[in-house]
């Protein structure tokens, strides 16, 4: 059996410049920082030097093999510059670079060498160019993108595949007399030489739209401003929790934080500031909770904490140490207020527990925390109130519902004086 190499030439000629079409309308893919496009300039490079490297009988040969050349060289580096800006590592290395005109130096020696020879030094000279590629990808799989497996693996591939290009070449040189010679063994390894990396560029453009379709189910389900779950991915997980809760037999609770006097971190300090102090709560409410809780931004200055499989004690043992890391919070660190003197903010908490194997709509069982918030902030702010009888559905008065159960230092000596 031998392979038709001209007919393979001009097919993969047709694919790449295909791929690269592909690629330069899914250029406005901005997530990996301009990566996509340096690939798609790394493929148009693959194209021209194939269309150079195939008119080697109607061009000069130093023309047609170094032009050729040089431009595949050029696209490797492009490929290694892409996987670097989208794995967010510093530039390609200067010697890497460096490659590149020292491949065309190399070639000019080589010139006169038999094609067999000529064929070796190159194939050898690509793999080495793209292993550091593969290298890079190998110590960042695990954090990066599903698909970046399937561009290192075809990478990984077509380094296999150049290299034993390099030894059939060596071994049998008279398989590479000419360079549209018919033969399996060139055939096969200058096809596997140029798919595979088509499979990458295939494989990195999934990893792209990956991180694209990643980040806008971010953006859908957070709050941009300090990064907690939106009201849409509280919605959820809180009828997930309430399923569960009742599936299950485990309680579940809820608690609904609001920041007391906020309009005066506002009115005092500007929206900036009082943005800062927001991303500062939240970073101290996180830093609280466990994995498994979800905390997310209401709008304004209200949060709420989703605690699955949490009972009342466990509800108010959170809810105060909420409370408490709010309160402890030194806003003059935050860098807005770096002039300031120390001062405080404060919260007040209203929690709601629904014991296990109970089923409670979430806007019924978010309406208990929210009446023992509304309580908290009657009885005097930073404090905690926990609706215990609101939960069987009792119809009762605001204050009897609830059940005070923390509370903080006074409104007044926190919340209020310390503001400069
Ligand atoms: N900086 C900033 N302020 C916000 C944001 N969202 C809402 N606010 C402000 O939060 C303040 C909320 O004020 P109020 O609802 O009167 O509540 P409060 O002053 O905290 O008083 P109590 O809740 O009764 O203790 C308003 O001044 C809003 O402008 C935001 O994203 N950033």
């Amino acid at each position: 059996m031998t392979l038709h190499v001209p007919t393979i030439f001009i097919a993969l000629l047709m694919a790449i410049v295909l791929f690269g079409a592909a690629l330069a309308h899914a250029g406005d893919v901005r997530t990996g920082h301009g990566a996509l496009q340096r690939w798609a300039w790394g493929t148009w490079c693959a194209a021209g030097g194939f269309v150079l490297l195939g008119s080697r009988l109607m061009l000069p040969e130093t023309l047609s093999v170094i032009g050729g050349n040089t431009l595949i060289a050029l696209s490797l580096l492009l490929t290694g510059h892409a996987l670097h800006r989208f794995l967010r590592e510093a530039d390609v290395p200067r010697w890497q670079v460096a490659l590149v005109p020292l491949q065309t130096v190399m070639l000019l020696a080589i010139l006169d060498l038999p094609l067999a020879r000529r064929t070796a030094l190159l194939s050898l000279f690509y793999a080495l160019q793209l292993a550091p590629s593969v290298w890079l990808i190998a110590r960042h799989v695990a954090r990066s993108e599903r698909s970046m497996r399937m561009v290192g693996a075809t990478l990984g591939l077509t380094v296999l595949a150049l290299l034993l290009r390099t030894a059939h070449a060596t071994l049998d040189p008279s398989a590479y007399a000419d360079f549209f010679q018919a033969s399996l063994g060139n055939g096969l390894t200058y096809l596997a030489a140029f798919l595979f990396p088509l499979g990458a560029g295939f494989g990195f453009l999934l990893a792209n739209l990956e991180r694209s379709s990643r980040r806008l189910e971010q953006l859908a389900t957070h709050d941009a401003l300090t990064g907690c779950a939106n009201r849409t991915l509280f919605d959820a997980m809180l009828q997930a929790t309430l399923d569960q809760s009742r599936r299950d037999g485990t309680p579940a609770s809820l608690l609904v934080l609001d920041l007391d006097h906020f309009k005066d971190v506002n009115d005092r300090h500007g929206h900036l500031a009082g943005d800062a102090v927001l991303r500062a709560c939240a970073q101290a409410l996180k830093a609280r909770l466990r994995a498994s809780d979800l905390l997310a931004r209401l709008g304004g200055e209200e949060f709420a904490v989703v605690l699955a499989r949490s009972t009342r004690a466990d509800a108010l043992r959170v809810a105060e140490d909420l409370r408490a890391a709010v309160a402890g919070l030194d806003l003059a660190a935050i860098a807005a207020f770096a002039d300031a003197t120390p001062w405080h903010v404060t919260a007040s908490l209203g929690a709601a527990t629904l014991p296990g194997g109970t089923a409670v709509a979430p806007d019924e069982f978010y309406g208990q925390a929210d009446r023992a918030l509304y309580e908290a902030k009657r009885l005097g702010r930073n404090r905690v109130v926990h609706a215990t009888a609101a939960i069987l559905g009792r119809s009762m008065p605001a204050a009897s519902a609830t059940e005070i159960s923390s509370t903080g230092a006074s409104d007044r000596a926190i919340a209020r004086t310390p503001v400069p």
